[in-house]
């Protein structure tokens, strides 16, 4: 308790004695003792209440220090605040600040205080200073402003004195606790930042920043322009690193294109040869020294003529060498001499060389030696035109040289021969023999033809057997064919060896005229080829003159082959039976069918008239298997009418022998009709024995191992020898015609059918004679041992009905009756004149 208060308590409690004596006064004692024990009481209670004032006053005391001291502590804090802080009143008026503001500015605390703190801002900044400072009032959480502020000091270091601080208005500081202080004056707390090292180090560095990017833009530039220069070099030692690639690889092509022209020059099979501008020899490879046979250094130095073979002209080399001088080049085919004088062709291509004035420098000569490559050429030529066997022009050849003849003919008006030569039976002999000794026969043949005619004639070979002549430039053209073709005959009266065998062949000779006879090529050939038939026709070995009516019978045959394929489509044949006879008997024994067309106009067409057409044109085949049906039919109705059965023969021709389904076709045929194969017979002519033999003798051994029966017709006509016949399975030798026609008064004649009689009965085969006409033809032959005849004596090829109507009389009795058949009145289309 201080010394103030301690006098107040003193005079408060003389107050209270003053008062207690009073009362002593007034009031009894009673009441005294009372008051004074009131006043001990409340003497007591004062001090209670003074030890109690004690203790607060200590404890004050104690609160006070604290109060002090917290109050130092935060004045310090205050003062040494890195920020400047300072209470302004809404006027801008400082009622107080910090040491740091008292720093920042350089002023004394006086100099602040009570002062407009706007004298502090710089004078450009006041504008904005007093445009912000009001907000400081108004919001709770201003935004700072940034202004510069004038520091007093005279030692600051900026030369306007000024720096940037930043200052933060705080308006939510207890007014409350300022209110003895400043009344109800408002203020507010603002902190003072001086940022001006921040904003120098912003400013600087902003200024770096903007050094820094215009140093990179400059940077960045520069890099663009050493980037575009990096590229444009880089542009430029690419192209020229390409240039340089190129030239390498051109130099390096060069020097390929240079190994590989010293290796064409020294590996080339063809010869080159190098010259100088006055034809020196410079250079040669080693193919000219193999082809020439010349050594390299005895050509070097030297004109190249020295090779020529004097077979061309001057002019020749005149005209080669004014081609090189004008074009440059000269191609052809030349004749030279070999180091060891053989001359030879080669292909020669000379190149002229002429340097950039145009001067000739080089000529390079090239050459193949085509010795061989010409052989072959003639070879080819000799192929082409020429016959290889007969050495003969081909048919290609003939044909130009007809073509030829017919032009010079026209432009000369003189004729040209034209001839046709088949030999007769060649095909005989060449089946029979052999193809080498055909081959023989043709060579003979041709060289025979050839020693007849001119040397400017041409002798061709058409192919096969046949050969022509064209006689050219021709006037007295008949006499001088006919000469030819008499010549000719006559050279082949005289036998041809083959194989030490003296063979006989005659030859067929056709003939025709240009112009007379045709005005074209083709037509004259057909004609000579058309007079040929009929000269084979009229007997072979002959020749004959085309005519005008041979034509016209040519043209019939094309008109027949056309019928005959019409006569096949509407099954226009019927076959005819001859019967065949016992002499001995007089029974029949058995039949041959005989073809027939029935013609709607023509009546009944003989088979020597249509079977040779049928043959060529390759209808037989179709024909044949009508022949075959037909007979099947025909077997049928026979056997119904005879007690046994009696065989039917057919004709079967080489063409239709070679079908390749035949067997199976008759087989077939044969069982659809219920016939046995033994009842079908099947004449072959000799001619057939004659093909290749293995063939043949395979198909007769495969019809016979089916039970069919094999006749030989017109047997005697052929060149068949005994030994060949034992190869075929044959059963029976019809003996020709033409040797039974003179059988009974030609000596000749009866010694062949007796020879052939004793043969077929040597080798066990059954004899029958064929057109058998006469009862002294049947005499002799019976007499000679053949028994079964054949023939208009006994009776004509008839139609079956006839044939059955006989036969229903039995056989023997039918034979007699048969011989109504002898003059037909039932088929007066019959060949009587045969
Ligand atoms: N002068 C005369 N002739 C007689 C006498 N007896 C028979 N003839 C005839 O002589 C020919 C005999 O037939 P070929 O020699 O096989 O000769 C046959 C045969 O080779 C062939 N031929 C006939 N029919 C066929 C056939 O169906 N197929 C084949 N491929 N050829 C057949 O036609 C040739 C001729 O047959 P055809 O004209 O029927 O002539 C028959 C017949 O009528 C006679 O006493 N005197």
């Amino acid at each position: 308790m201080d010394d103030h208060n301690k006098s107040e308590l003193r005079k408060r409690a003389e107050e209270l004695m003053l008062r207690q004596e009073q009362i002593h006064t007034k009031w009894d004692r009673d009441n005294v003792n009372a008051l004074i024990h009131d006043l001990n009481v409340h003497q007591i209670e004062l001090e209670i209440q003074n030890q109690e004032l004690r203790e607060s006053q200590l404890r004050l005391e104690k609160a006070k220090q604290v109060q002090e001291s917290a109050l130092a502590r935060f004045e310090a804090l205050f003062n040494s605040a890195p920020e400047g802080f300072i209470l302004i009143d809404v006027s801008g008026m400082v009622l107080e600040c910090n040491h740091t503001t008292l720093e920042m500015l350089g002023c004394k605390r006086e100099d602040l205080i009570r002062k407009p703190f706007s004298a502090f801002v710089h004078i450009e900044d006041q504008p904005k200073f007093y445009a912000s400072y009001p907000s400081f009032f108004k919001s709770t959480y201003p935004k700072p402003i940034e202004i510069r502020l004038i520091h007093k000091g005279s030692a600051f270091k900026h030369k306007d004195h000024s720096f940037i601080a930043e200052l933060t208005g705080c308006s939510t500081l207890k007014q409350d606790l300022f209110k003895d202080l400043y009344h109800d004056n408002p203020f507010i707390l603002v902190s003072i930042y001086n940022i001006n090292a921040h904003k120098l180090l912003e400013r600087e560095l902003a200024d770096a920043k903007q050094a820094a990017e215009l140093a990179n833009h400059a940077l960045l530039e520069s890099h663009d322009k050493l980037e575009a220069t990096v590229a444009q070099r880089t542009a430029a030692l690419k192209t020229s690193n390409e240039q340089l690639k190129q030239q390498m690889i051109e130099r390096e092509q060069a020097q390929h294109r240079l190994r590989l022209t010293a290796g064409v020059f020294e590996n080339t099979s063809e010869a080159i040869i190098i010259t100088d501008a006055a034809n020196r020899v410079m250079e040669v490879n080693p193919a000219f020294v193999r082809i020439t046979g010349y050594p390299a250094d005895e050509v070097i130095g030297r004109d190249p003529g020295f090779m020529k073979s004097h077979r061309h002209t001057h002019e020749f080399y005149a005209e080669m060498w004014k081609k090189i001088w004008q074009t440059g080049q000269w191609q052809g085919e030349i004749w030279d001499r070999r180091h060891n004088g053989e001359i030879y062709p080669k292909w020669l291509t000379i190149n002229a060389v002429y340097d950039e004035r145009g001067h000739l420098v080089n000529c390079i000569g090239i050459f193949s030696d085509i010795s061989r490559l010409k052989a072959t050429e003639e070879r080819l030529e000799q192929l082409a035109f020429f016959d290889c066997l007969t050495k003969l022009p081909n048919r290609a050849h003939f044909q130009s040289r007809l073509d030829h003849a017919l032009t010079a003919a026209n432009r000369r008006q003189n004729k040209v021969g034209l001839i046709f030569i088949d030999l007769d039976h060649f095909k005989h002999i060449n089946d029979s023999m052999g193809h080498n000794a055909g081959d023989q026969l043709l060579i003979e043949a041709a060289k025979r033809i050839q020693s007849c005619v001119r040397e400017e004639d041409t002798v061709a070979r058409m192919g096969g057997d046949e050969f022509t002549i064209i006689l050219a430039d021709l006037t007295d053209t008949a006499k001088v064919m006919t000469n030819v073709a008499l010549t000719i005959l006559e050279s082949f009266t005289h036998p041809i060896v083959l194989e030490d065998k003296k063979l006989f062949i005659g030859c067929s000779l056709g003939m025709a005229i240009y112009p007379d006879d045709s005005g074209n090529a083709a037509l004259l050939i057909k004609h000579a080829d058309t007079a040929m038939y009929r000269a084979k026709e009229s007997g072979r070995n002959r020749y004959s003159f085309y005519t005008a009516e041979m034509n016209a019978q040519a043209q019939s045959r094309i008109s027949l082959e056309s019928e005959l394929r019409y006569a096949i489509d509407h099954k226009a044949f019927e076959l005819y039976y001859q019967p065949k006879v016992d002499a001995h008997s007089s029974e029949i024994v058995g039949f041959e069918a005989l073809l027939r067309w029935i013609h709607p106009t023509e009546g009944v067409i003989s088979p020597n008239q249509f079977i040779p057409i049928a043959e060529e044109s390759g209808l037989i085949a179709a024909i044949g298997n009508q022949v075959v049906e037909m007979a099947c039919q025909g077997l049928q109705r026979i056997n119904r009418c005879t007690p046994k059965p009696l065989p039917v023969a057919i004709n079967l021709s080489v063409r239709q022998l070679r079908q390749d389904n035949l067997v199976n076709y008759f087989s077939q045929t044969l069982a659809n009709y219920g016939i046995e194969a033994e009842q079908l017979e099947l004449e072959v002519t000799e001619s057939f024995l004659a093909k290749p033999i293995e063939k043949s003798a395979a198909l007769l051994q495969a019809l016979h191992q089916l039970g069919y029966k094999i006749a030989i017709d017109d047997f005697g006509t052929g060149y068949s020898s005994l030994s060949y016949l034992k190869n075929f399975p044959i059963h029976t030798l019809k003996i020709d015609r033409s040797f039974v026609m003179e059988v009974a008064h030609n000596q000749e004649s009866r010694t062949i059918v007796q020879a052939i009689i004793s043969m077929a009965h040597a080798l066990g085969y059954d004899l029958v004679a064929e057109g058998v006409e006469t009862a002294a033809q049947v005499n002799v032959l019976q007499g000679l041992g053949c028994g079964i005849m054949q023939g208009f004596h006994y009776a004509r090829p008839a139609p079956l009905h006839e044939i059955l109507e006989i036969l229903s009389l039995g056989s023997t009795l039918a034979i007699q009756a048969a011989s109504s058949l002898k003059n037909p009145k039932n088929t007066p289309n019959e060949f009587v004149s045969e």
